[in-house]
């Protein structure tokens, strides 16, 4: 288990480089530039100078979160080939400088979705939060708009530029149905997979979050079923999956560790958080600790150790603690805790 740690980038993250590499086993940064829009090549003059600040304190950059996939791709509109051009020159470039995984998602409209960034937990910390009545209810604008009412920080996947055209947004997306989305996927895979093995990058499909339709949009990346589908599409190490607790676990049904088993070697990448289910279909995200949530977390690393995984693994999201004023769910307390979480339980693995 290679540890990683997300980093926004400099002027865009209260956590800084020197933070990050006194965090215990913590050997490179999960990073992106995220000012530049979904479907644009990334520069390499960009690139390298993200290398060279990580390079300044020896971490390495060798996954990045994410390569966001442009809507028209998903949509499977004309226009789709050429942002997948773009999507194979940003692969290109990425692995001029040692990229190996690029994370990345496949849900429409909508990236990660809460109705609470700061909800409170009974211990005083604050956590992300997710009210099914609410989402059932909400009018998607609103939730933006609560979304993004933090000005300090942009919220990766909540873009308010590429979100003003919601409505239009909705609407390509009606008549769009599972299959069709999943025939999308497949046309990107079969483009971009044989580009990502030329260049050595494991590409690494991220669960939907939550894992169900929300807003009557597609999803096809929340069930074991589905992500077995999905991995049949392309039969390549290439074409893999982001193994993440949090967004998979909010489905009781979704067994973690018998996914880790049955797709071992197609998971270069592991996102690894708790979160608290209730009966009504609500979550909030809780510490890393196994009775702090509903999700077997060192179950799961049993069954990471056991396939002898190799991959990355980050700790996803953390709770707001010790009064620290961070991005919601990127402080850099309770990030670190999980991770020592994380470390106990491997070591003492290793030594059994
Ligand atoms: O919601 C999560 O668990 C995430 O980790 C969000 C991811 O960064 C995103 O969906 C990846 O493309
Ligand atoms: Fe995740």
């Amino acid at each position: 288990m290679r540890m990683v740690f997300r980093w926004f980038g400099t002027g865009n993250d209260t956590v800084s480089l020197a933070q990050i590499r006194q965090i215990p086993g913590v050997e490179g940064i999960v990073w992106a530039l995220h000012h530049l829009p979904a479907g644009e090549v990334w520069p390499l003059e960009e690139i390298m100078k993200v290398k060279e600040e990580a390079d300044a304190f020896g971490l390495h950059l060798e996954v990045v979160e994410s390569v966001n996939v442009h809507e028209d791709i998903k949509l499977g509109r004309p226009s789709r080939d050429r942002y997948i051009e773009n999507y194979k020159q940003t692969i290109e470039h990425l692995a001029k400088v040692g990229v190996k995984t690029i994370c990345y998602n496949f849900m429409p409209v909508f990236d990660w979705v809460r109705t609470d960034l700061h909800k409170e937990l009974p211990d005083g910390s604050t956590a992300m939060f997710y009210e099914k009545q609410k989402i059932d209810k909400i009018d998607p604008k609103e939730l933006i708009n609560k979304i993004n009412e933090n000005p300090n920080f942009t919220m990766p996947g909540w873009e308010p530029e590429r979100l003003a055209h919601l409505s239009k947004l909705f609407e390509s997306y009606r008549g769009v149905t599972e299959e069709h989305l999943l025939e999308n996927l497949k046309y990107f895979l079969d483009e971009i997979i044989p580009v990502a093995e030329r260049y050595g990058i494991r590409m690494a499909l991220h669960p939907d979050d939550p894992p169900w339709s929300i807003f009557g949009l597609p999803r096809i990346v929340g069930t074991h079923d589905q992500l077995r589908r999905i991995l049949q599409l392309v039969d390549s190490p290439y074409h893999g999956l982001t193994l993440c607790t949090g967004s998979l676990g909010a489905n009781p049904q979704n067994d973690l560790a018998a996914m880790i088993r049955e797709f071992a070697d197609r998971i270069p990448f592991v996102h690894i958080r708790n979160i608290r289910r209730y009966d009504n279909g609500d979550f909030i995200e809780t510490s890393h600790r196994v009775t702090d949530g509903s999700i077997d977390i060192p179950g799961v690393v049993r069954a990471l150790h056991e396939v002898n995984f190799q991959g990355y693994a980050r700790p996803d999201h953390g709770r707001q603690i010790w009064d620290e004023e961070c991005r919601p769910g990127y402080g850099l307390y309770d990030r670190a805790l999980g991770i020592m979480y994380l470390w106990g339980i491997w070591d003492s693995l290793q030594r059994s």
